[in-house]
């Protein structure tokens, strides 16, 4: 199996609070990998930091190594836009930009150079069709993104990071605020992509990460307590942490 990312030995802290500590992980290609755990276990810390998003955050520091194709992103990566655009992240609340539809997709193509009007429309259309939101947006482009439902807005957020072609898409939590119809269209949308791109997952919903994911972590105050394949965490968890979690004794 093709590993895309590798966490060696990582840890994050916000000042003196530790709030990832010591994880090493493989994180496969082309698989959905599910990050599950107690609040504040530091789920999202550990799925940002592989954004390198907490880098602003005063007092935010890491050990450790996190590679994606072979390369310390901390250490060996000068160009961090360019870096994200391989590693797309979408958040819990949907995000569109205060503009059009069109111009939510565009924007990133944009700003990476893309300047040819009939090439624009042509990612538009295409990322638009891949988040599964061309057909009910296709005749109004130009309404403003902000003006979609939730759920569209999160498949909206999803076309627009998949129209600067990234390699991994990181969500936290992207279903949260959704209902359960739009949850699960937003699943299966999950799943075709996975064929594409690889997808790390934070998730509270553990009947979604059993749904959808191939792979699982379980963390627990910072630490990574078990990894691998959901199926066979599901059928015979090995750690007695994880086995309170998955049945809600814990959590
Ligand atoms: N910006 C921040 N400054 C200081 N501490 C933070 C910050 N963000 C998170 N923390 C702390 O780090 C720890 C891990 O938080 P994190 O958000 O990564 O956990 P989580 O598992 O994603 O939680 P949840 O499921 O509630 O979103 C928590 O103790 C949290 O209070």
């Amino acid at each position: 199996m093709d590993k895309i990312i590798e966490i060696k030995n990582f840890s994050a802290y916000y000042g003196e609070k530790k709030a990832v500590s010591n994880v090493t992980v493989d994180i496969y290609k082309n698989k959905i990998t599910a990050i599950i755990g107690p609040s504040g276990c530091g789920k999202s810390t550990l799925l940002r930091s592989i954004n390198r998003i907490n880098d602003e955050i005063p007092g935010f520091r890491i050990e450790g190594n996190i590679y994606f194709e072979g390369k310390d992103i901390y250490r060996d990566i000068d160009d961090v836009t360019l870096y994200r655009k391989k590693v797309g992240m979408v958040f819990q609340k949907p995000t569109p930009f205060p503009m059009s539809i069109y111009n939510n997709v565009a924007f990133g193509p944009k700003i990476h150079g893309i300047k040819s009007k009939r090439k624009l429309d042509e990612i538009v259309e295409q990322s638009l069709k891949q988040a599964f939101l061309w057909d009910e947006v296709k005749d109004e482009l130009s309404k403003p993104g902000t003006a979609l439902s939730g759920g569209q807005q999160q498949r909206l957020c999803i076309a627009r990071t998949l129209a600067v072609e990234p390699e991994v898409l990181l969500l936290d939590e992207p279903t949260s605020a959704l209902d359960p119809i739009a949850t699960r269209k937003l699943e299966i949308l999950l799943e075709k992509l996975s064929e594409f791109y690889t997808i790390i997952l934070v998730t509270h919903n553990i009947g979604q990460a059993i749904r959808i994911s191939e792979y699982m972590m379980f963390m627990y105050r910072g630490e990574l307590i078990e990894f691998g394949e959901t199926s066979e965490i599901v059928k015979n968890p090995k750690n007695s942490l994880t086995e309170q979690y998955l049945t809600g004794k814990i959590g």
